[in-house]
């Protein structure tokens, strides 16, 4: 059978990829409801995707943007389901490819059972008779070529919007995980605090967010920033350098860096020698913040190996999975709950 979806529903993004075609979606996981419905069984998305993040931040009265998952995670089951159908009819994915399909979706490695369950609820609902879970970094790791079975120890970083997750794996098995709630929002809402608190500038989500995209550490580059200045009320522009920008987002980057280290300072002595020797491999959007690699590579003093493609590579490793089911099998356990 050829036929099947990886699927990743990400806090920040959502991406599906066919078995076979390779990546079919990929968009934001937002959408615009009406504010009357937000919280009610019959929510019915009005935009979704990409035009609901455009409208972040400029909602008109009587709509509100919607998030379904927060820290890659479902919080609420309906909005969640509205969310799901309507992303898939925006992708035009035709019923006779999406109904009895099979797939395998990632979520955290440090979800819930109820959580767990909240997926595969959604995954039925979107006419997926079959769905498996397996754990995002494991679906990663096998996007980026790792073979999860092999009796040698790898060690994954994906940062994504909302977590970050450090995992160490070998032989079918996890040897030690930490997730952090400090992953690319927290960097959003980093530097939407420092220019408010440093440069009494009050920026959008969005264009606190364009900011962070747009650092460039290695070229000095410097971004012009448009807000509302706190004093006067009336529109400013301020030149932020690369640098500054940088250095604000450094306390997020540092607690990473201590999640990483804590990971290792876990793996017996054998283990972390392969970890030494062969690096973290590290995916999900936020690692591409620039000299974020460099950053991790001088704290810690290990290679680090950047995925040739960090933001769908949890899809494609899952879709991966549907031919190899093994690596589903040997990881359906390893689910770490948070006590
Ligand atoms: N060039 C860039 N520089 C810095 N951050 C970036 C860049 N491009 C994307 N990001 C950040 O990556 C994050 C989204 O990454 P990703 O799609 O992997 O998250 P997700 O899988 O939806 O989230 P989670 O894994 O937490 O559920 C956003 O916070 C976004 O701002």
């Amino acid at each position: 059978m050829s036929g099947g979806f990886g699927i990743d529903v990400g806090t920040a993004n959502t991406v599906v990829c066919h078995r076979t075609r390779g990546v079919v979606l990929d968009e934001p996981s937002v959408m615009v409801v009406r504010t009357s419905e937000a919280r009610t069984r019959r929510v019915r998305p009005l935009l979704v995707g990409r035009e609901a993040r455009d409208l972040m931040g400029r909602c008109p009265v009587g709509l509100t943007a919607v998030r379904p998952l927060h820290d890659g995670v479902i919080v609420d089951l309906e909005a969640a389901r509205a969310f799901m159908a309507a992303l898939l009819d925006k992708a035009a994915l035709p019923a006779w490819q999406r109904i009895g399909a099979r797939a395998v979706i990632g979520v955290p490695a440090g979800a819930t059972a109820l959580e767990r369950r909240a997926l595969l609820e959604v995954a039925d609902e979107a006419g997926m008779r079959k769905a498996a879970l397996i754990p995002e970094p494991i679906a990663g790791a096998v996007g980026c070529g790792l073979d999860p079975l092999e009796p040698r120890a790898h060690m994954v970083l994906d940062i994504g919007g909302g977590t970050s997750e450090i995992t160490a794996f070998c032989y079918g098995g996890v040897l030690s995980h930490r997730s952090s709630r400090i992953a690319g929002d927290e960097m959003t809402l980093t530097l939407y605090r420092y220019l408010r608190a440093e440069h009494q500038l009050l920026v959008g989500e969005l264009t606190a967010e364009a900011l962070k995209c747009a650092v460039d550490a290695e070229e000095g580059l410097s971004t012009v920033v448009q807000g509302i200045d706190l004093a006067t009320g009336r529109p400013r522009l301020k030149t932020l350098e690369s640098a500054e920008v940088l250095e604000a987002l450094q306390p997020t980057a540092d607690a990473i860096i201590a999640a990483l280290a804590g990971v290792l300072d876990d793996l017996p002595p054998q283990a972390a020698d392969d970890v030494l020797t062969e690096g973290v491999v590290v995916f999900g959007g936020s690692s591409l913040l620039r000299g974020f690699d460099k950053l991790v590579e001088s704290a810690l003093g290990f290679p680090v190996r950047m995925a040739d493609r960090p933001l769908t590579c949890v899809a494609e490793g899952a879709a991966h999975c549907l031919g190899d089911p093994d690596v589903v099998r040997a990881y359906e356990d390893t689910f770490i709950e948070a006590g």
